[in-house]
């Protein structure tokens, strides 16, 4: 991992004026709310300026690059934090779109080079402080040094125009070499072990990256050690699900297999082996290549395995082309399915075909029983997801230039439902495929959902996620959602967005909604705050002010500190 190029300055705690040596944007003292600038169009915008333009996400400061490579300071807090909220929460997310004087701009909000946000909570205490900084991968810090893109990124297929034979070629023996994919880890952040070393992670394997989560300093790539080769599996699940086994905690994920159309299910242990172990496969049982595999499902007993017909296009990657979905291809007629793969022996017990579908986000999933059932075969499972009605258009709506001047008042966006699989486990070729909430509940958008994580895999009742508030159209809001009452709360705030609503568990509590929701929000004036909610009430009971806007997140996690 090349060191931060060091005409980047590390700033103290107090915010300076800072310049970014490639981005030629003007140096700006982040002093208050208002202070930060968004960039769009070429030229900068202030946020107050835009506030009274547009009540919508158009100019939104959630989509302008963060306006220095780090920042640390205390937080203002409003409201009252909880004595018993004591922990750090980390958010990923990308947070720079745009590089050198601005003649490279990404195309798509997933291209982003990683932000990573600290939160510091002591609850004992009533303080907070906050910190941001960029994931200094070996993606970022080329592309700072040489003014443009080096590695591909999303929607990047290749950092400049293929036009000439010897660029394909140079591409292509690129791609052999697994130097042009790129290594930035900007959408998901979780601990490992006791929590010295988070993992940083993006849907490409190379994005696999470890930062402290003292100093948010990049301490570099992991180094798979298995024989699990990148051309064999160049990309990955970007949620692992975190298990406890008897010998400690590990990372469960999936590994789309190019080699044989299909996907592997891996372990690795959260300290010491970075050795990814093979549980079992699945074929692919439809379409040229593996479905895109953005998260996945597991429970007790069970992997959950979706083959989405949305699939990877080995043949764009190869060609440095990029098409309307990227690099991916929408194959409705390839077949959907869903397949079931015992953890204990990595047999897969079911393959079902099921209806089409579009999810990057699995919820949860769990284990139907009978009444009288002793705990033997559960005679189905159960997934539920964040589900676009088979639309893959939501690939396209997260354009960057599509959300920078998107009218959320007058134009629609593609709309979202929490779905729900059943799998049956005694043979059957088909699952079902069904809404389980009325959508309006969540403004008919719903995503970035969690749980309570001592739930991951059981029957469950919440979730609580990234919603709608009408008449706008855009995720505007935060929605709890109740599916035994089939009922919902909401959290709204006029011309925000809101990140990942981010649940944390009182210690000791023994209700399913016993803790506090953290959410980042961007405000149209530029501001930005962490929102706490209590998880049970779905109200606000604290705020904690950023000095300046904060780029749109992904996802977060939480290590509690356990002096406390
Ligand atoms: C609900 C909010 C958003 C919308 C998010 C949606 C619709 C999907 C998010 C999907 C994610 C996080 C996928 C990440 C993929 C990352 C990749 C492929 C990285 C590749 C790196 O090279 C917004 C639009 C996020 C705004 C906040 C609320
Ligand atoms: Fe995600």
């Amino acid at each position: 991992m090349a060191a931060a190029a060091s005409y980047l300055p590390t700033l103290g705690t107090a915010p300076k004026p800072f310049f970014y040596a490639s981005h030629h944007l003007r140096s700006q003292t982040i002093s208050s709310a208002t202070a930060a600038c968004c960039r769009g169009g070429g030229r900068i915008i202030g946020c107050m300026e835009t506030a009274r333009d547009c009540g919508s996400a158009s100019h939104h400061c959630a989509w302008a690059n963060i306006r220095q490579e780090r920042w640390e300071g205390d937080l203002a807090v409003q409201g009252h934090i909880p004595a018993w909220l004591n922990g750090t929460y980390l958010r990923n997310g990308p947070g720079v779109w745009e590089v050198g004087s601005g003649e490279h701009t990404f195309e798509h909000v997933f291209d982003g080079y990683a932000t990573l946000v600290r939160v510091s909570i002591r609850g004992a205490r009533g303080r907070a402080a906050g910190a941001h900084r960029q994931i200094e991968s070996d993606a970022y810090t080329s592309a700072m040094t040489r003014g443009r893109p080096v590695m591909r990124e999303f929607s990047q297929i290749c950092p400049r125009d293929p036009g000439n034979l010897l660029d394909r070629l140079r591409g292509a023996a690129g791609l052999a070499a697994g130097a042009v994919m790129s290594d930035n880890a900007n959408t998901v952040v979780l601990p490992l072990g006791d929590g010295r070393r988070v993992l940083c992670l993006a849907d490409v394997n190379k994005s696999s990256v470890l930062v402290d989560p003292e100093t948010l300093g990049t301490i570099g790539k992991l180094q798979y050690t298995d024989r699990l080769w990148w051309w064999r599996c160049p990309v990955q699940c970007t949620h692992p699900v975190v298990t406890r086994s008897g010998s400690g905690d590990e990372l469960l994920t999936l590994l789309p297999d190019f080699a044989r159309r299909g996907y592997l299910a891996v372990r690795m242990p959260t300290t010491g082996s970075s050795e990814r172990e093979v549980l079992g496969r699945v074929r692919c049982r439809g379409g040229p290549t593996p479905g895109w595999v953005h998260s996945f499902a597991v429970t007790e007993r069970y992997i959950v395995v979706p083959e989405m017909p949305l699939r990877y296009s080995v043949d764009r990657m190869l060609k440095s082309e990029t098409g309307p979905l990227y690099v991916l291809d929408w194959l409705p007629d390839s077949g959907s399915f869903m397949h079931v793969i015992c953890r204990s022996t990595g047999n897969t017990v079911a393959s079902v075909a099921v209806p089409p579908f579009v999810a990057f986000h699995f919820i949860n999933a769990y284990e139907e029983r009978g009444d009288d059932d002793g705990g033997g075969m559960a005679n189905a499972v159960i997934a539920d997801c964040c589900e676009y009605y088979a639309d893959p258009a939501i690939i396209q709506a997260l354009a960057l230039h599509r959300l920078r001047s998107l009218d959320t008042a007058k134009e629609l966006f593609p709309e979202s439902r929490v779905a729900r699989f059943r799998i049956p486990l005694d043979g059957s070729p088909l699952g079902m495929l069904e809404t389980v909430l009325d959508p309006d509940a969540h403004g008919r958008g719903v995503e970035l959902s969690t749980i309570n994580p001592a739930y991951t895999g059981r029957e469950y009742r919440y979730l609580y996620a990234c919603s709608i508030r009408r008449p706008y159209n855009f995720f505007n809001s935060l929605t709890k959602m109740d599916l035994v009452e089939k009922d919902a709360k909401s959290w709204h705030e006029e011309g925000t967005v809101p990140s990942e609503p981010f649940f944390v568990a009182r210690p000791g509590g023994e209700l399913e909604d016993d803790g506090v929701v953290i959410s980042t929000v961007t405000s149209m004036d530029g501001g930005g705050y962490v929102l706490l909610l209590d998880a049970a009430t779905f109200k606000e009971i604290a705020r904690l002010r950023f000095p300046y806007g904060l780029p749109v997140g992904f996802h977060g996690c939480w290590i509690p500190d356990k002096s406390y």
